[in-house]
């Protein structure tokens, strides 16, 4: 199994443009008025082009919820204490979070990974209910130095690439990012202005929901973490380790395994469109196979999205992360496979087609 950084990089192209040209021109003859199935069917061209086929197949579906802490939580960044991340690690194990039946109602599978929670999590994973990928427990507080070593970084990006590859190898077609982690979206903000360039207070929202008060100490916490680890935005790796998450690092490998091995991934909310960010800084080609799930309620994430060059297929007010978007924008990924793949053509259907006279189609 290659995991190895380096390569899967260099080993991700860009989706073949020949195969999009192939898929478009199906779309475009589908006895519909043109387009007027709107963005279902750039989704059914991105997955055609993706598989390179035109009967391109998602049916077999997982979410990965890659859960991490956080050492700035010491900073008062999230309405919640930290121990809420293993308790719900252990509830996602138990079949009773958001996340569980959300994806049992996409017809989904769920597989939680523990990147770096800061609790024994060993029983869970030696009882296969998890998978144990712990780089340490919990970052370093990135608002006094860096949250993780350069080594960290690299091993949470492969243990991502490693968890993708080993799903794909047993069937999977279709994959969703998601995450759990109290404090996460204070490393997720820091990795949007560092990459971004705009100011925290342009990018940082109240995550889990804290006030007013809180919302302008979580703002000069990140901007005290990129002062003083000084985070070289050309240098995504240098980036995650100073100012990331372990589950963060998780999502990036995740993304580009799935982009190594041409597999179309959906991406989730906030922190896991600063995974995508950091995959797409190592990996340009790997936004080709990337699938925005929806536009999250959390402040920066449009501006996220824009980063990303991505249209999110939802706008549910969702604020949750787990992978919730994911698993809900999931059956609509599998309908525009099946637009491509079953529906009729005008000839095929024997229905006539517009008339050559001032026709969208001409
Ligand atoms: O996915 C999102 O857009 C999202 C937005 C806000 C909060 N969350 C979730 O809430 C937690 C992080 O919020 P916080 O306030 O502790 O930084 C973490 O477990 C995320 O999954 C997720
Ligand atoms: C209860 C709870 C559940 C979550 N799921 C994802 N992030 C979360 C944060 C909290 C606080």
């Amino acid at each position: 199994m290659n995991t190895n950084l380096d390569e899967v990089i260099l080993g991700i192209r860009p989706v073949d443009t020949v195969w999009r040209s192939k898929a478009r021109a199906r779309l475009n003859d589908l006895a519909i008025p043109l387009n007027s199935l709107g963005n279902l069917l750039d989704l059914a061209e991105q997955l055609a082009a993706i598989q390179e086929s035109m009967t391109p197949s998602v049916k077999r579906k997982m979410i990965v919820t890659m859960a991490g802490d956080h050492g700035v939580c010491a900073e008062g960044v999230s309405a919640f204490p930290q121990e809420v991340t293993p308790q719900m690690v252990r509830n996602f194990v138990a079949g009773g979070a958001a996340i569980n039946v959300l994806a049992e109602a996409a017809g989904a599978g769920v597989t939680v990974v523990d990147m770096g929670v800061a609790a024994d999590l060993s029983d869970l994973a030696a009882q296969k209910k998890i998978l144990g990928y712990k780089v340490a427990s919990g970052t370093g507080n990135m608002a006094v130095g860096p949250a993780m070593t350069r080594e960290q970084a690299i091993k949470a990006v492969e243990a991502g690439i490693e968890i993708a590859t080993r799903l794909i190898g047993d069937g999977v077609e279709l994959l969703g990012t998601g995450d759990m982690g109290i404090g996460n979206t204070t490393p997720s903000a820091a990795l949007l202005s560092v990459f971004s360039g705009k100011t925290p207070r342009q990018v940082t929202g109240r995550g889990t929901g804290i006030g007013d008060a809180a919302l302008e100490n979580k703002i000069r916490v990140i901007e005290q973490a990129i002062a003083c680890n000084q985070p070289n935005p050309r240098d995504a790796i240098d980036v995650l380790a100073r100012v990331g998450g372990f589950e963060i690092g998780g999502i990036a490998g995740l993304i580009l395994g799935a982009a190594y091995h041409r597999v179309p991934v959906v991406v989730d909310g906030f922190i896991s469109s600063a995974g995508a960010l950091v995959a797409k800084k190592l990996a340009p080609a790997s936004v080709d196979y990337m699938i925005a799930a929806h536009q999250s309620l959390e402040f920066g994430h449009r501006l996220m999205l824009e980063e990303l060059s991505l249209r999110p297929i939802l706008n549910l007010n969702l604020r949750l992360g787990e992978g919730t978007g994911a698993a809900l924008a999931f059956p609509i990924v599998e309908a525009a496979s099946r637009v491509i793949f079953k529906m009729l053509t005008f000839t095929d259907a024997g229905v006539t087609g517009p008339g050559k006279e001032d026709s969208a189609h001409a």
